[in-house]
């Protein structure tokens, strides 16, 4: 990698963390990966420019969306909210066995004619398919570095082994070891799962050597101190901030949500307090 493309990385990444090196990003990948009926719960947000309208306000850092969508939507972004392209992923509708498998649906020259400050990709850690996903990620690294772009790794461990070894695949020591396999194929951002204390997720973060990690939001809790307390500790741990979908996307009014989350992520604020500060309590 020269140094102009170094330079390229760096500057997009901005995009994305501020100043304290942290960011919080809006997932909006659930129409493909788990279907339209996670919208069920607000179904006006289907509507990918109504839901990014309104993020944009609230002041979300940066947005994940698939190629299709960006299209559509990526026009309500501020000229510095970030923009990363997902360029892998599968639908629910597959066969249980090729659930472990995710597909590209894009590529990197067509996120860079969307504009992307990132691109993405999966890798299941542990399936069957580590290999495909495995080529699928150095590809995309590879072309992406090329043009100066940073790269995403949604590191998530899963498979059969995975739970027969260690039980679930949110155990901190495979999340670990997915972290640290994304850092040592050269991504410039892991997400990943919760581990369920901040000591495990120090422990992941510290496996990945200085490359940013973010949690992976995870399904609405079932109130919002319930996940504002999951980020603080993220943060806490060393973690540098969290995507974010079902918990934004799935309530009527997402601007208080991501409100508290950024004083959560950028002021260090207690979960009590960013919570009554935006009436969440
Ligand atoms: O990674 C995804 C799916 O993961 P999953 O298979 O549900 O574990 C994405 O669809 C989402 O972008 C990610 O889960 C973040 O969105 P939320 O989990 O916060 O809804």
């Amino acid at each position: 990698m020269n140094a102009f493309q170094n330079i390229g990385i760096k500057r997009r990444l901005r995009r994305f963390f501020r100043r304290d090196g942290r960011a919080l990003i809006f997932a909006m990948d659930h129409g493909f990966e788990h279907g339209p009926e996670d919208f069920n719960e607000v179904w006006e947000h289907i509507k990918p420019k109504i839901i990014i309208r309104k993020v944009v306000r609230a002041g979300i850092d940066g947005v994940m969306m698939l190629p299709g969508i960006a299209r559509i939507a990526a026009d309500e972004l501020k000229p510095d909210t970030g923009l990363m392209i997902k360029l892998t992923s599968k639908t629910n509708l597959r066969p249980k066995e090729d659930q472990l498998l995710q597909s590209p649906l894009g590529f990197v020259e067509d996120a860079i004619k969307l504009g992307a400050d990132a691109v993405a990709a999966t890798v299941y850690w542990g399936s069957p398919y580590e290999d495909i996903m495995m080529k699928q990620f150095a590809e995309v690294a590879s072309i992406a570095h090329d043009f100066g772009l940073p790269v995403v790794q949604f590191a998530y461990p899963r498979g059969p082994y995975i739970n027969e070894k260690y039980g679930k695949k949110e155990d901190y020591r495979v999340v670990m070891y997915g972290a640290r396999a994304a850092a040592e194929m050269g991504a410039d951002m892991i997400k990943t799962y919760w581990t369920g204390s901040k000591e495990t997720f120090a422990k992941v973060v510290d496996a990945a050597a200085g490359v940013p990690v973010l949690l992976s939001g995870g399904a609405k809790a079932k109130n919002p101190l319930e996940f504002l307390k999951v980020v603080y500790d993220v943060i806490e741990a060393g973690g540098a901030g969290a995507v974010v979908g079902r918990n934004i996307f799935q309530r009527e009014n997402p601007e208080p949500m991501i409100k508290a989350l950024l004083r959560v992520i950028h002021r260090n604020e207690e979960p009590e307090e960013a919570a009554k500060a935006e009436g969440l309590l």
